[in-house]
């Protein structure tokens, strides 16, 4: 066998040498074999059946066939291969004291709404956020072992009257005689829960069907970014904490703005704070939707574009408009257009499905109907001041006239109704169906059209009022704005104001290289390197301290590793 072995050897050597001296030497005879042969007029078309040189090459290759029977019979001892790091792709390197450095810069840059994170999906994200703050259910921290599973476990055992299926049978049939409807609290529960959703009026829980769920859903996840409408009136009101908890926790990819839109029905000072309160939450840019004198329209536009810089690795981004009914998504894609792309109407629900306009190449709007979130519980006072519904279909409107009188300033009813004096709201609407001539049969006046009337006013703007940022004391500037407050209008809107602040707030994209921030990081470990040192001198026994903090940043230094981590964090 050692024979045979041997054999085949000097066979592969043989062949080896036979190779190397083919290689070396080209033949010059004009055999079918040889690749590098010249036949007369060859590459002139007339040698066009004959082997190509890699065809030739190939049949030769076939030639020399391996032995494997020689193969088979070699002894083959074991073999260890050293692992190699490089196997398992381009695998970086960072130090844990950069790794916590860049942790906390991490977590600064992604809590502020105006930085973005970009190539996200690049970065280690598990291994940049805080373990300490994941909690996991370690039911051993909590229990011994030998307490949970061990023989001295101390777990409860179920108890059970019946351990047969006759007894068992027996029990409900005992139980079956001993019941009493009467003494059934859960039969009273559902009763009153019936009784509750029999009176419940329909019409009140506009906005909010499984189809206009549905509806926002599919927007939110075709969206890269959600513009969230507000209602200058009512910001708070009209915001959904729901919808903004949803993006945070499901998909903090996505970018959420806020719009204040219908900024032409509140004085100018209040949007300034209003913009100032929201913008520490999100990017907020106020609005006033009209097709040929629109406002904000620059600031949002440039908004979209920074967003759209940023995913330059998409065709095209989409933007979701979403918000409550009748606060004007369809009238700001319009305003955007300049044209009447969305239909807009001055009664809520008017926009039935999603809707995809084409703003530019790469930027494309969705128009979504308009849904209504509950706060703390549902209200339907709050829901018509809201306008989610339309006035007309409410069945006993003058309920909501004292609500109304209560919230808007007496100067302001008296400029729009021309009604001076009232008792309550009864009066009130007495004396304005006298005044508008509507009168029932007999002279009555018609108080249920006059409510409705006073409620499609208060729902259009027509009837002045907003509310404060709740950081905002009132009693500060109030009296000064008193005035101001009541010049409420388009041509009141104090435009260089209100672009200033939407000027601060604009996202600007700010891409800091490798360099920029290898320089940074050097800087601050030359400061940390002073700070120490300047403690060892007052300490009067650093040195040794000092030595072994330069070599170790030296370390850090020399690996550059950590930049390139860096090199994916780009702030906005
Ligand atoms: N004063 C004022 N009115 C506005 C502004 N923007 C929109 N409106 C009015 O608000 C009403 C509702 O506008 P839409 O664009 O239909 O509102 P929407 O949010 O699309 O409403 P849905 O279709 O119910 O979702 C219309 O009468 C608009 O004219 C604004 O900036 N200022």
């Amino acid at each position: 066998m050692v024979k045979k072995v041997s054999k085949s050897v000097k066979h592969a050597e043989k062949m080896q040498k036979k190779w190397q001296s083919n290689q070396k030497k080209p033949s010059k005879s004009n055999n079918s074999d040889n690749p590098n042969r010249k036949l007369p007029g060859m590459g002139e078309g007339k040698w066009t059946h004959v082997r190509t040189k890699n065809a030739i090459k190939r049949l030769n290759m076939y030639k020399d066939k391996p032995d494997y029977e020689a193969m088979r019979k070699q002894p083959s001892g074991p073999s260890r291969i050293e692992p190699d790091r490089k196997w398992f792709g381009p695998v970086r390197t960072i130090d844990q004291k950069s790794l916590e450095r860049f942790r906390v810069e991490m977590q600064q840059k992604s809590n502020d709404p105006r930085h973005v994170l970009v190539k996200s999906k690049k970065l280690p994200i598990s291994l940049l956020t805080d373990a300490n703050n994941e909690t996991k259910m370690n039911i051993l921290d909590i229990e011994k072992y030998e307490e949970t599973f061990g023989p001295k476990a101390s777990r409860k055992r179920v108890k059970s009257t019946s351990y047969s299926y006759e007894d068992l049978i027996q029990q409900v049939e005992e139980n079956d005689q001993k019941y009493d409807p009467k003494k059934d609290q859960d039969l009273t529960k559902h009763q009153m829960l019936d009784f509750k959703n029999e009176c419940r009026d329909r019409r009140m829980e506009a906005g909010q069907s499984r189809r206009i769920w549905e509806e926002l859903y599919k927007v939110l996840d075709a969206s890269d970014v959600i513009v969230q409408i507000l209602d200058a009136r009512n910001p708070m009101g009209t915001r959904s904490k729901h919808v903004e908890e949803h993006i945070k926790k499901n998909c903090p990819y996505k970018h959420l703005v806020f719009v204040m839109n219908k900024c032409d029905l509140i004085p100018t000072w209040l949007t300034t704070k209003w913009l100032r309160y929201l913008n520490k939450e999100f990017p907020t840019i106020a609005y006033h939707a009209s097709l040929n004198n629109p406002f904000g329209k620059g600031s949002l536009i440039n908004l979209l574009r920074q967003y759209d810089n940023i995913h330059k690795d998409k065709k095209h981004i989409s933007v979701g408009f979403i918000g409550y009914p009748n606060v004007g998504k369809s009238s700001i894609i319009n305003s955007l257009k300049q044209k009447k792309v969305c239909k807009s109407a001055p009664i809520p629900g008017e926009t039935r499905v999603w809707q995809y306009i084409t703003l530019t190449k790469r930027i494309y709007l969705i128009d979504c109907p308009g849904v209504v979130y509950y706060h703390d519980g549902r209200d339907d006072t709050e829901v018509v001041l809201k306008g989610c519904i339309r006035a007309e279909k409410i069945d006993d409107p003058t309920f909501y006239i004292h609500v109304i009188l209560q919230k808007t300033n007496p100067i302001h009813i008296k400029k729009t109704y021309g009604v001076n004096e009232w008792e309550d709201d009864q009066d009130f609407l007495e004396k304005l169906a006298v005044k508008k001539g509507k009168l029932k049969k007999g002279g009555e006046p018609d108080i249920i059209t006059v409510a409705k009337i006073v409620i499609m006013d208060w729902q259009r703007g027509v009837i002045p009022y907003f509310n404060f940022p709740p950081d905002y004391k009132p009693d500060e500037e109030m009296n000064k704005n008193k005035i101001e407050a009541s010049k409420i209008g388009e041509e009141n809107i104090d435009a260089q104001a209100i672009e200033e602040v939407n000027k601060e707030i604009e996202v600007k994209v700010i891409q800091e290289t490798n360099e920029q921030y290898k320089e940074r990081l050097a800087n601050d470990i030359n400061k940390d390197i002073k700070e120490a040192n300047d403690d060892d001198i007052e300490a009067e026994n650093g040195e040794e301290d000092d030595d072994d903090e330069e070599e170790e940043i030296e370390g850090e230094e020399e690996d550059g590793d950590d930049d390139d981590q860096s090199e994916e964090m780009k702030d906005e």
